[in-house]
């Protein structure tokens, strides 16, 4: 596709035509139905819809894995209409993607109280057996989806979550409204604009040079162990969370730290995972673990590791009564930090 692209260089401005790539064209056109509440209008009706209930998604179950189907807004009125809501609650429904070829995808809660009256809604079991499917916390479903559903579902929880704690103005205690595509709200009364929010969360795989250390809190699964992770407080960068965390949690002082990558984590209520590799001083290994925070910590060999992350997430205790060592599962970027981790002590200790 050719279309004019505006491009600022050094305070001059031209048009230039040039194709854009298939993904600037996409971002773009996620830009303007965010911007436009009439292109967002007109997206639906060639939409597909993501449906939750109590923020859990609705899923199908197919060959151990779980999918997630998508209603056309059609469909999406008919159901309503069996399920005795009104066509309008469709409003409340937030932009949370599209294709390639530019179909926009949305997510709708029926469980969630709304403006829109529910008077003579349908039960949720009721409901189900009409979506062939079942509504599904997300926290239980979330690793037998494919990557691109559980990133989906992610976004659209935490958005539909965020709209559902932010109907009022803190400041007027006036309902704020959303615009067509739920990227904002805005109080009528006074024009305060409400963004959605994340909260920002270091994850750190601290080394000593051969040993990493993991720690496990007691609400993780029995025998699972991760890397360190801790809230950002408001006025510390990435770097001064890391060593507070580490200090905090492990009683240890981080001496470098290497960024790896990040993630968007849907809970509590929609995290960034920023995950990052760090060492300690050496000789200055002695773990001091703050109870308060987590169950227990310890370094772990390269061997052990690589051993655990072969293993599958298992609860099944063992016949001397201790779980299994294991690591989270490849989609949380706890393990994928692990694992590089793992694959850099592996070259590293290669001959040359
Ligand atoms: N995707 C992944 O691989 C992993 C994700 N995580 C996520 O990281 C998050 C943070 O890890 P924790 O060790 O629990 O953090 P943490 O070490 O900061 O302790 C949690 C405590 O921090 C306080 N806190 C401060 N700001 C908060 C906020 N915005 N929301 C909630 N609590 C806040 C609360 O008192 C809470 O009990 C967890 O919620 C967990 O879901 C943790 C490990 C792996
Ligand atoms: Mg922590």
């Amino acid at each position: 596709m050719f279309l004019y692209c505006g491009i600022a260089c050094r305070r001059k401005f031209f048009w230039c035509y040039r194709p854009l790539s298939t993904y600037v064209t996409k971002t773009r056109y996620l830009f303007e139905l965010k911007e436009d509440d009439d292109a967002c209008k007109k997206a639906q009706q060639t939409g597909a819809f993501y449906l939750f209930h109590g923020l859990a998604p609705l899923l199908q179950t197919s060959a151990h894995q779980y999918l997630a189907p998508r209603h056309s807004l059609l469909e999406l009125e008919r159901l309503l209409g069996k399920f005795g809501q009104d066509a309008q609650r469709i409003e409340d429904s937030v932009l949370i993607g599209c294709s390639e070829q530019q179909e926009a995808w949305f997510a709708l809660d029926l469980g969630l109280d709304s403006s829109f009256s529910i008077s003579a809604s349908l039960h949720k079991p009721e409901m189900e057996t009409e979506l062939k499917g079942s509504f599904i916390e997300l926290r239980k479903a979330l690793f037998q989806l494919n990557a691109r559903d559980a990133s989906m579902l992610s976004t659209a929880q935490a958005l539909l979550r965020w709209h559902d704690a932010h109907q009022f103005c803190s400041r007027s205690g006036q309902p704020t409204k959303k615009n067509v595509a739920g990227s904002k709200r805005v109080c009528p009364s006074n024009n305060i604009i409400y963004y959605p929010q994340m909260a920002p969360v270091v994850i750190t795989l601290v080394s000593d040079g051969t040993r990493c250390l993991l720690a496990r809190q007691s609400s993780f699964p029995k025998g699972m162990y991760s890397a360190l992770a801790g809230f950002c407080d408001i006025g510390e960068s990435v770097e001064e969370t890391i060593r507070r965390e580490v200090a905090e949690e492990v009683g240890l002082e981080v001496e470098s730290l290497q960024y790896y990558a990040s993630q968007h984590w849907p809970f509590p209520s929609g995290s960034l995972m920023i995950a990052c590799h760090a060492t300690v001083k050496p000789g200055q290994t002695e773990i001091q673990v703050n109870l308060r925070e987590l169950e227990t910590a310890a370094w772990f060999s390269h061997d052990e590791v690589a051993t655990a992350l072969k293993r599958k997430g298992s609860y099944s205790q063992q016949q001397n009564g201790t779980f299994p060592f294991w690591l989270p599962p490849k989609l949380a970027i706890s393990h994928q930090l692990i694992k590089e981790w793992v694959e850099k002590q592996t070259c590293s200790s290669l001959p040359a």
